[in-house]
């Protein structure tokens, strides 16, 4: 059987001294669409930052492509980095520098060094994430759900193994919201394991996928209940 991308044993999750997440066990694979709901503040993001450790797990065992998160080297680090795509709540985007320049960033700090090959690869994402025509336009001249569309793109440039996303839709109106669904389903059904942090329930039930929510410091796998309740509605 192929090894899971992302391995949870028995993890503890803190922020500072408090206990954000206990016991925390899943396992995730390629192609999977997967949701994390709970209420604010209720360790949504913490848990997707132990994933590009911006937060360490404080114990249990974490595997994630392979690599062992308390035991990770630090020459690992940016190799597991580079297999991730990380979309933020506010997305990041260089303010002062065009589409093109946001994303032939990325891909220069990458490695990538011939000016085709990196045209092309922009070229490309542009097109998956339907925002071509948007090269020479500043993140400012865009909606703002063109600029999460432009987030996912600078996301996918080196084609992560897995894309994790921190509520995409947040300041999105419904049809936007929507799209930005739909392109996530998108990449998971490719092949992409898609982490979404999201307040969308409606969203949610409307792309099935594995849905946990944390309530009281756990991670519960709710996929039965969400969809069973959908299909009784
Ligand atoms: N840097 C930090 N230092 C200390 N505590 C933090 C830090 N960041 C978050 N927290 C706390 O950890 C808890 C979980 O926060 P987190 O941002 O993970 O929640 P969330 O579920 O993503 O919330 P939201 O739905 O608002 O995005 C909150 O109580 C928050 O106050």
């Amino acid at each position: 059987m192929e090894k899971p991308l992302v391995d949870y044993k028995n993890v503890e999750i803190r922020q500072g001294n408090r206990v954000i997440l206990q016991n925390v066990n899943l396992s995730l694979n390629s192609g999977d669409l997967v949701y994390l709901v709970g209420e604010v503040g209720s360790g949504k993001s913490t848990f997707l930052q132990t994933l590009y450790q911006e937060i360490p797990i404080q114990s249990g065992i974490a595997e994630i492509l392979g690599y062992r998160l308390n035991q990770l080297r630090e020459k690992d680090l940016p190799k597991l980095r580079q297999k991730l795509g990380i979309v933020f709540q506010d997305f990041k985007l260089l303010p002062d520098r065009t589409i093109h320049a946001n994303l032939s960033f990325v891909l220069e700090v990458t490695g990538w060094q011939k000016w085709a090959a990196i045209n092309q690869r922009i070229d490309e994402v542009l097109e998956i994430v339907d925002m071509k025509g948007s090269e020479d336009k500043y993140p400012y001249e865009l909606s703002g759900g063109e600029q999460q569309r432009i987030a996912i793109a600078r996301a996918i440039l080196n084609r992560p193994a897995i894309l994790l996303v921190d509520e995409p839709t947040g300041n999105l109106d419904f049809i936007t919201g929507k799209s930005i669904f739909t392109l996530l389903q998108h990449m998971a059904k490719e092949g992409t394991l898609v982490i979404m942090a999201t307040h969308n329930l409606y969203l949610v039930r409307e792309f099935p996928g594995k849905v946990f929510q944390i309530k009281s410091q756990t991670l519960q796998n709710i996929t039965e209940k969400i969809y069973v309740r959908e299909i009784k509605d």
